[in-house]
């Protein structure tokens, strides 16, 4: 072998092998694994390695030049995250819309792919041997379109994360890098926050600034999120009511002002005084966000979300703050909410537990589904979003609420299940992109439930704990894939487990 090129600059020609989980093909070099980004299975490339080195296992490397097309490619959707532009301008492509250069349809035979190879790997699960009716007789996974016709996989996001360049202006970054990248757009987004004048604002002195479009319609709340001291802070506060008079598009505009804590996180008394998944990204220093206070620059504090299958008539919508959890793509919330609706076999007067419900969304199914004598158990860690939930259901004697870690109320969903009267105890299972884990899936199995739907947006960690219940007994009987998150290599899926 050759001595190894060093990772910066290097080029390299590549057959282009398999997609892989996680949104990069898999080519070889030389013996060794390289995963390409921005290329599609087949295709013979130049790529330039941006990780390597002698003694990395894999190596990683970005396309620059396409000697071989696909017949699946396409002019990328956006010209900041295509790789073959990013190299004429001597720059990285931004990330979040890895597969922008891939046909629709070929990009979900592609996270079809993947979602069975997962389940495969890391679940030894064939979908051959399951006994799922006939959308994946074929032993193929069908990932479903959910997006308007013809969008092209554009405009569906209703909230995204921005960084904040030393210029203020809105950037993202490239995969795998802290360089800053300013943004004229975001067609990603829907069309309320790619349209508005926020990428032409100035919000220097802030280091994040979150978009949300409820429902996917309307205005635009922003939430600008600032380290800054008081003098900076009061000047951006200025730009910030200017841009809200300015730009009709845009709604609300909340302050999330960080006060840095201690070095190290920890407080006095020696307890953390970090908030898990809060803290701003990107920071270089070791300072641990304190205190997060959020003020109200202009409009209204909290947003409202419709809901697909409302609680109640006169319950069609859900308030809640704009940071947080809601499913992203404008369709998603009706998508899942069908899905679900279709697997489950919970009846009138049933019992339905909801577990990371975030701030409600198939807990109002369940609760519309086993009706006023059914039985709903509502379950999310999030104080923010277990407020929203519990102002939803308040006064339907039917639903209880509850804000804990799903692994430490096993025991009060064990005894929610066994108190139900109905014939069909069902758990919905939502949880975040880590899965649920060993010892929740064996808490569940240790209930009275029948059912189990499992929703998920990691094939990984599903496939992991659908092996868990399949171990102990329980059949995978009902599977969708959905295709949440066009342009990008994520997926979505719902699964049913019986016994
Ligand atoms: C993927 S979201 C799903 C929310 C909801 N089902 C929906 O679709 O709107 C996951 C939710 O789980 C919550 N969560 C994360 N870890 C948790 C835990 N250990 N226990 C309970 N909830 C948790 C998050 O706050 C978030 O609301």
């Amino acid at each position: 072998m050759t001595a190894a090129p060093t990772a910066d600059q290097q080029v390299l020609t590549l057959e282009v092998g398999p997609m892989a989980h996680g949104g990069h093909c898999v080519a070889r070099y030389e013996g060794r694994v390289v995963f390409v980004r921005h290329a599609i299975p087949g295709e013979v490339v130049r790529a330039r390695l941006t990780e390597g080195g002698e003694q990395a296992k894999f190596w990683r490397a970005d396309v620059i030049e396409v000697l071989s097309a696909s017949d699946y490619r396409r002019r990328h959707i956006w010209k900041l995250a295509d790789s073959l532009r990013a190299e004429e301008m001597g720059r990285l492509p931004v990330g979040g819309a890895e597969f922008g250069h891939i046909t629709d349809q070929h990009q979900r035979r592609l996270k079809g792919q993947v979602f069975r190879d997962t389940l495969q790997r890391i679940g030894g699960i064939s979908l051959h041997d399951l006994n799922i009716p006939q959308e994946h007789a074929d032993g193929e996974i069908h990932v479903e379109d959910i997006s308007r016709p013809h969008s092209n996989g554009l405009h569906w996001r209703t909230r995204v994360s921005f960084a904040v360049d030393p210029a203020g202006m809105l950037s993202m970054k490239p995969h795998r890098s802290n360089e800053l990248i300013e943004l004229r757009g975001m067609p990603l987004a829907v069309e309320g926050i790619h349209e508005s004048r926020i990428f032409s604002a100035d919000f220097r002195g802030a280091q994040r600034v979150d978009a949300v479009a409820p429902g996917g319609e309307g205005a635009v709340t922003l939430v600008v999120h600032t380290l800054a001291q008081a003098q900076e802070q009061q000047s951006l506060r200025s730009r910030l009511h200017a841009l809200a008079s300015e730009d009709p598009a845009v709604g609300n505009i909340l302050l999330g002002v960080t006060t840095p804590g201690p070095q190290n996180g920890r407080t006095q008394n020696g307890r953390s005084s970090a908030r898990r998944g809060r803290g701003p990204r990107g920071r270089s220093d070791s300072v641990t966000p304190a205190q997060v206070d959020v003020e109200l620059v202009t409009g209204a504090r909290m947003v409202s979300e419709p809901l697909p299958a409302p609680a109640r008539e006169d319950r069609a919508e859900v308030r809640m703050r704009p940071e947080g959890f809601w499913q992203i793509h404008r369709g998603a919330p009706q998508a899942l909410v069908a899905a679900v609706a279709e697997m489950a076999r919970a009846e009138e007067g049933d019992t339905v537990v909801d577990l990371y419900a975030g701030a409600g969304l198939f807990t109002a199914w369940a609760a519309q589904r086993v009706g006023p004598t059914g039985h709903v158990l509502s379950v999310e860690a999030a104080g923010a979003s277990h407020r929203s939930a519990s102002e939803l259901f308040d006064g339907m004697d039917e639903v209880q609420t509850l804000q804990a870690p799903v692994e430490r109320s096993l025991e009060q969903v064990r005894r929610f299940l066994s108190g139900g009267s109905g014939s069909a105890a069902t758990v919905v299972l939502d949880p975040p992109r880590a899965g649920a884990g060993e010892r929740v899936i064996e808490g569940l199995d240790q209930t009275q439930a029948r059912q189990i739907i499992y929703v998920s947006c990691e094939p990984s960690s599903f496939a992991r704990d659908a092996k868990e219940l399949i171990t102990r007994g329980w059949q995978l009987d009902g599977l969708r894939v959905l295709d949440l998150y066009p342009n990008t290599h994520h997926m979505e899926s719902v699964a049913s487990f019986t016994r």
